[in-house]
């Protein structure tokens, strides 16, 4: 149990930032000296009153007895233990907020990774979900579960210490009564609120996917009547959730009791172990406070245990993702006057059971124009993929010329209409991007923009009609001045006109690139994505079916076989 525990939190503990390291130690360093300060005031302040009123009972000890030092004392640790919890706080608060603001950045940067981007596309939710509630409850590790323990193992064993030096069987049964008590509160606090901890996690996660879902889809659900049921569900699924919250309301409260219990048993079984000692009533008092301040440090260890499934549960789900991306799989340039080269390559998704292409030669010349059909699902857009470097072959050998792909759906962010064409080129000059929604047909509608380049675009570019979102997209490639265009069904989607003009720009684009002889490789499945191309290549069975070089009859048959406008 131990070490699966230590296998999971591990990872979490090496932390990567030394200067976090550096403060989180000097976090619990400070909340050690607040404990210890507050039991050498709580424990002075005890052995204080009771000697001054035993020295009281006779004048020659009264006048003997020095009075400022301890109360010189008392005052120092009662300012210095104010002073130290301050500290404390501001330097445990800073370095975790440090420390998972490192995580999240860590996280993201290994699901960017193409193919965990991919497969998390899938459930945007849980994306968001593991970004920000996961990387949340890993605030208990630092602050509720790390810093106590080390305070109350430090407590622990400076009242052992402290004791020991008046009777040394009562400093090692104070000591081992707190390190007892502490690790049987946090075992069995944490065990009990496993259960509906984890439930509650998982019940958190459904009513937040189950929300996003009934935002974006309202108009999909009213129109199918399912809208009631569906906030339905949604009302059970709090009802359960406010269930498994008052289950763990009640387990710390019963903590609370059981902690109550054991502070109020401590100091009766200090007095008895005291007197069996024989140690006079100072040293009583003394021994008192000091064990009573000492199980004070124990209490936040309630919270830790109660939320320690919670955050295992986020350090086993983030865990993996903290792993070193995986290499780059960018292919190498192919050699001179070549754009793309494949040998023997063999595709595969992740997953598939079959490979989608197999043993598949190709050579595409600088400044070609490809057309790739075939049948949908044949493999057109994997075959892209593989070229753009976003999955890597299984066997064979890849190559190709740095590239720009223009995907199937325009992905346009919440962003101004400047930060969205930057994207593709980061520090292109206002100048450069209007050239480019010239370029791309976009002049009249930027014209008619008040606010022009710093227009705000909705999510998926909202504001945009398709048409004009394609084009933007346009604009995008075209800032990228890559020397190989890879082009999915750029046209899929626009009316006719709307079409062969943004055909028409990208010919043009191109063209003005002829310098540099830009090769296009297109996906498509219409005759005016294909009717430009100097080979028609036709995809099937895993491979290459045929190649239709222009102007042969196999071209134009392979053309009329393709969609009309
Ligand atoms: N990420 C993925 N994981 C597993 N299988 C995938 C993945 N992406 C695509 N596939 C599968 O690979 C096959 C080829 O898909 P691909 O998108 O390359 O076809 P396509 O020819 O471009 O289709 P279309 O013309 O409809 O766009 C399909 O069977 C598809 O289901």
């Amino acid at each position: 149990m131990m070490s699966r525990l230590w296998q999971d939190f591990r990872p979490f503990l090496a932390l990567p930032d030394r200067q976090a390291r550096r403060r989180l130690l000097a976090g619990a360093a400070l909340a050690a000296l607040t404990g210890l300060m507050g039991m050498a005031l709580l424990g002075l302040s005890g052995w204080f009153i009771t000697a001054t009123a035993l020295a009281g009972l006779s004048t020659v000890t009264a006048l003997a007895f020095d009075v400022f030092m301890p109360s010189a004392a008392i005052r120092l640790f009662a300012l210095g233990r104010t002073a130290a919890r301050y500290g404390e706080r501001l330097v445990t608060h800073d370095a975790t907020l440090a420390v998972l603001a490192a995580l999240r950045e860590r996280l993201f940067r290994a699901w960017s990774a193409a193919g965990a981007a991919r497969a998390l596309a899938l459930r945007p939710a849980r994306i968001l979900f593991r970004l920000t509630a996961d990387v949340d409850a890993l605030d208990t590790l630092y602050l509720r579960l790390i810093v106590p323990l080390c305070t109350g193992f430090i407590a622990a064993l400076a009242a052992g210490i402290t004791l020991a030096f008046i009777s040394p069987l009562l400093g090692l049964a104070i000591f081992a009564v707190l390190i007892l008590s502490g690790s049987v509160m946090v075992w069995r606090i944490s065990r009990a609120a496993t259960p509906a901890t984890l439930r509650r996690a998982a019940l958190i996660e459904g009513l937040r996917s189950g929300v996003i879902d009934l935002a974006s889809g309202q108009t999909e659900l009213l129109m199918a009547g399912q809208l009631p049921a569906r906030c339905a569900d949604l009302g059970a699924l709090e009802t359960r959730l406010a269930a498994h919250e008052t289950r763990l309301n009640r387990i710390e409260t019963g903590a609370g009791i059981v902690f109550g219990v054991i502070a109020a048993l401590l100091p009766p079984a200090v007095l008895v172990a005291a007197a069996m000692s024989g140690i006079g009533a100072p040293g009583v008092a003394l021994a008192l406070l000091v064990a009573m301040a000492a199980s004070e440090t124990l209490a936040p260890l309630r919270r830790g245990a109660l939320d320690l499934a919670r955050t295992r549960l986020a350090v086993r789900r983030i865990g993996p993702g903290l792993a070193p991306p995986a290499p780059s799989v960018i292919p190498p340039s192919p050699k001179d006057g070549v754009a793309v080269c494949l040998h023997h390559v063999t595709l595969r998704h992740d997953g598939a059971a079959t490979a989608v292409l197999g043993d598949l030669s190709l050579e595409i010349r600088q400044g070609e124009h490809i057309a790739l059909t075939g049948p949908s699902g044949i493999g057109k857009t994997s075959l892209l993929q593989c070229l753009a470097g976003e999955i890597a072959p299984q066997s064979g050998e890849v190559f190709c010329l740095p590239s720009a792909r223009l995907t199937q759906r325009t992905e346009l962010f919440h962003d101004s209409m400047r930060g969205n064409l930057r994207l593709a080129a980061h520090d292109a000059e206002d100048a450069e991007l209007i050239s480019a929604l010239t370029a791309a047909g976009l002049e009249s509608l930027f014209d008619s923009l008040p606010d022009g380049l710093d227009t705000m675009l909705g999510d998926r570019g909202q504001g945009l009609s398709g048409g004009q979102a394609r084009r933007l997209a346009l604009a995008r490639m075209i800032l990228r001045n890559a020397p190989v265009w890879l082009l999915d069904e750029p046209t899929e989607g626009l009316d006719g006109q709307t079409a062969r003009d943004v055909l028409a720009r990208l010919h043009r684009a191109k063209d003005q690139k002829a310098k540099d002889r830009t090769t296009v490789v297109t996906a498509t499945h219409t005759r005016r994505e294909a009717e430009n191309a100097d080979r028609i290549l036709v995809l099937g069975q895993g491979g290459i079916l045929a190649i239709h070089i222009r102007g042969s009859p196999g071209f134009d048959a392979a053309l009329t076989a393709l969609r009309p406008d």
